[in-house]
């Protein structure tokens, strides 16, 4: 709870920078709307009183304060609203979706988008900033309510201080609600797995990309009956949940009627008695009105503001996960202009958070500069997680990675990741204009017709561009107006992408071909086993290439076969096939396999 009230103090002083005016119009706002109520009641009561004795001029001035507190109050209450929604809209939609969107997206690493347990926050707080802002101004909303409660029941304590028992009463339905809420989100946290579930069921079900297998298998009714069934698990937990929350409410609401109608007998006995003026008994009915309204609005508010910790907590997660990651990540050395040596792997092991496996185990190798080094190995070998803790979204859990002799980890990421061209297995599929796309490989010449042709070609997609209504100007993604592109298309654009770099010192080629056809495959690891060696000679690069076809890259200078994340062996083609160990067993099965078909 400090934390979540700090988180506000911090946005209103936000709010207050930036936008002080409309700030310290909706605060205002807010106040006036507490004497315009008490306003109402004094006004009114002194309109009876005057009636009932007779004095025509006060209950005239009375009525005519009456009515301009009431529509005061109504004016107020509407301009509070908008305001209130105006000044969250400026705030969250730009600063604090702009923040949350940079944490997400700019980190070094990729952990908090790869951990289910990280990225099940990342995911809550991604739409949430307008709501995290709206709870800010809730609870000053709800400050102010609760004041002017305070206020009113002061005033029913002019009338009889017994009216003061009250307090308690008006208490209630904020507490019951306040616990309500609380035990709805713990049912929305102890469902939150089978939601889960059942949304990844739901996608699976309605999906065409998966649709065609369900179909095939035959499994879609199964698929509705498991999602069904998760989906049941989630409505009756939080039923339940929902369930409870309204008996307390109700329960709540109870207490506070009959402590208003216990107030009312009293104020009536003791008017009747002559204890009291008619105008007390008017005071007190019009404050009543006016108290189950602010609780009813408090309450209402404070709902809003309990449902928004549920953001709050994974907003101010990521703050400090991506303050932390910060610290810790960005080194300071610079690159070299060109390799040397080359990258040296000593002793590397890396484990995923929350596994318990070594996706890579004791690698010790030297990627000297200027060569083509190809990884193989079976799938989930560490191919793949080789070259991220290469390209610096991982750091190994043991062992260290140098470049020239520098530590992969002391190299300023930033400069690093400039002189890195990539393509990886699960490449973008970036809905911009073609040229855009490719352009992206190097932003600071993402408007270079020339540099973006010669990439193009690079990536033998030439032909494709030229079947591209617009051509290099083609919108690309259907839901912008633009077209669709297919898996082998999209493949080639990454391929592109990555060829725009003129002198990077890593070129990573992750499964670069998985999406084309043979011919096509055959040509481009042509192309760039040439490119790399003119990188080779350019800076020294050196280029990583992933395959799972062993006799394309049997050109490589250096070849790592990997199993089960141990580097089984390496060496060139002739000394792997020579040692007639692993490599020479499934490049054996692959040619024949391959002769056969
Ligand atoms: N984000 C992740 N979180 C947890 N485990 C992971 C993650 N990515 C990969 N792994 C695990 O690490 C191991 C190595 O995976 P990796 O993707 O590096 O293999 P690969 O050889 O590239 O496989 P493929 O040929 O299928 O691409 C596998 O056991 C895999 O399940």
């Amino acid at each position: 709870m400090r934390r979540t009230l700090a988180l506000w103090g911090e946005l209103f002083a936000l709010s207050w920078r930036r936008i002080p005016a409309a700030t310290a119009a909706t605060l205002s706002v807010l106040l006036l709307g507490v004497p315009a109520t008490t306003g109402i009641a004094l006004s009114l009561r002194t309109a009876v009183d005057g009636i009932t004795t007779g004095d025509h001029d006060t209950a005239v001035i009375g009525a005519a304060c009456a009515a301009l507190a009431y529509a005061a109050t109504r004016t107020l209450n509407h301009i509070s609203r908008s305001l209130m929604i105006m000044s969250t809209e400026k705030i969250g939609l730009t600063d604090i979706h702009e923040g949350i969107h940079r944490d997400i997206a700019t980190l070094e690493g990729l952990e908090h988008l790869e951990r289910t347990d990280y990225l099940d926050r990342v995911t809550t707080v991604r739409t949430s900033a307008w709501a995290i802002v709206a709870s800010m101004w809730s609870a000053i909303a709800i400050f102010t309510d609760v004041l002017q409660l305070v206020v009113l029941l002061l005033l029913l304590g002019t009338v009889s201080p017994w009216l003061l028992l009250l307090l308690p009463a008006a208490a209630l339905p904020l507490w019951a609600n306040a616990r309500g809420q609380r035990l709805v989100n713990a049912a929305e946290t102890d469902t939150a797995e089978s939601h889960r579930l059942q949304r990844h069921l739901f996608k699976l079900g309605t999906r065409a990309a998966t649709g065609k297998e369900l179909r095939v298998a035959g499994a879609g009714e199964e698929i509705v009956r498991r999602q069904s069934a998760a989906f049941d698990d989630v409505v009756e937990g939080r039923y339940r949940a929902r369930m409870r929350a309204a008996w307390l409410r109700a329960a709540g609401w109870t207490v506070f009627t009959l402590g208003f109608g216990g107030g009312l007998a009293l104020v009536g006995h003791r008017t009747a008695q002559g204890l009291g003026t008619p105008g007390d008994l008017v005071l007190t009915i019009t404050v009543a009105a006016a108290l189950r309204q602010s609780v009813q609005q408090a309450v209402y508010r404070a709902a809003g503001a309990i449902d928004a910790m549920r953001l709050i907590g994974p907003y101010l997660w990521l703050r400090s996960y991506a303050a932390g990651q910060r610290a810790r990540t960005t080194g300071t050395t610079p690159i070299p202009d060109a390799l040397r040596e080359g990258i040296t792997l000593t002793d590397v092991s890396y484990v995923y958070p929350g596994t318990e496996r070594r996706a890579l185990d004791g690698i010790s190798v030297t990627l000297p500069a200027g060569a083509v080094v190809a990884v193989v190995g079976e799938f989930g070998s560490g191919k793949t997680t080789l070259v991220k803790l290469l390209s610096k979204f991982y750091r190994p859990d043991e062992g260290r990675i140098t470049v020239d002799g520098t530590d992969l980890g002391a190299l300023d990421t930033d400069a690093w990741r400039a002189r890195t061209s990539a393509a990886y297995q699960d490449f973008g599929r970036f809905h911009t204009v073609f040229a855009q796309t490719v352009g992206l490989g190097d932003l600071p010449h993402i408007d270079d017709r020339e540099r973006i042709a010669e990439a193009v070609r690079a990536a033998d997609a030439e032909s494709l561009v030229a079947r591209l209504p617009d051509g290099l100007d083609t919108q690309l993604g259907r839901e912008l107006g633009g077209v669709d592109l297919s898996e082998g298309q999209w493949q080639k654009t990454a391929l592109a992408r990555a060829s725009m770099r003129p002198d990077p010192l890593l070129f990573v080629l992750d499964e670069p071909t998985a999406s084309l056809d043979s011919p096509s495959e055959q040509a481009i690891f042509q192309r760039y086993m040439d490119r790399a060696r003119t990188l080779a000679d350019r800076t020294g690069a050196v280029t990583v290439i992933v395959s799972h076809r062993f006799s394309t890259v049997s050109g490589a200078d250096l070849i790592l076969v990997l199993d089960k994340g141990i580097l089984a062996e390496y060496g060139t083609h002739e000394e792997l096939l020579a040692v007639g160990g692993r490599y020479a067993d499934l490049y054996g099965i692959q040619a024949t396999a391959y002769a056969a078909s």
